[in-house]
């Protein structure tokens, strides 16, 4: 039986944004197929996570319609217990052999579990992450730039910015 090296990529996608997508383009180079885990799936109208799992799958379906490997994309519920949880990952997920994250719980949690996790490195961090590309949102500055054209695409399909806006109490 052919031995399939799959990777398991998890964040929260509160939006998927232009650092997930270079790392998610660069770890295509050197695996067979990558697992896209979307974590706290159970989470959306809030501010720091404002967008349903379903929502979060669009925007990172559309993103990645030329990526040179198959890749899935799991919607993933936090439960109450961290020592159960990469069990709980493990019964939801296809089989994976590798793990990036560059959370300190995951990598710990998979690694106690004998699980080696890589963590890419990061781009444009400053710029490029959930909380500021939030932020933008709030404060009606460009955060277009810092997504793939499709996640720009799904957030007006679902005034996304309006809806962050509303639970903020910023409007
Ligand atoms: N700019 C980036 N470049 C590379 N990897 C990133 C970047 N930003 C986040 N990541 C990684 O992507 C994974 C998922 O992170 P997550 O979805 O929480 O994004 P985030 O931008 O850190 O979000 P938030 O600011 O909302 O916490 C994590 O392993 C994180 O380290
Ligand atoms: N006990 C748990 O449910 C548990 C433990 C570790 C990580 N997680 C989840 O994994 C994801 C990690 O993603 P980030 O790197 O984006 O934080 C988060 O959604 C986090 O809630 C859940």
């Amino acid at each position: 039986m052919k031995k399939i090296d799959r990777g398991l990529y998890i964040g929260r996608f509160q939006p998927y944004h232009n650092g997930h997508h270079s790392v998610l383009k660069r770890i295509s180079e050197y695996v067979d197929e990558i697992i896209i885990g979307i974590g706290s799936a159970q989470l959306s109208h809030e501010p720091g996570n404002p967008f349903t799992s379903g929502e979060r799958i669009m925007m990172i379906t559309q993103s990645l319609d030329e990526l040179p490997c198959p890749f899935y994309v799991i919607p993933i519920e936090d439960i109450q217990r961290n020592a159960l949880w990469v069990a709980h990952v493990r019964s939801i997920s296809p089989p994976f052999s590798r793990v990036f994250s560059s959370n300190p719980l995951v990598v710990q949690l998979f690694a106690e579990q004998g699980i080696s996790v890589e963590s890419p490195d990061m781009y444009e961090r400053q710029s490029h992450s959930g909380t500021e590309i939030r932020r933008r949102m709030l404060a009606g500055e460009n955060w277009q730039d810092l997504v793939p054209k499709a996640v720009v695409d799904v957030v007006e399909e679902i005034n996304g910015v309006e809806r962050l806006t509303r639970i903020s109490g910023s409007d």
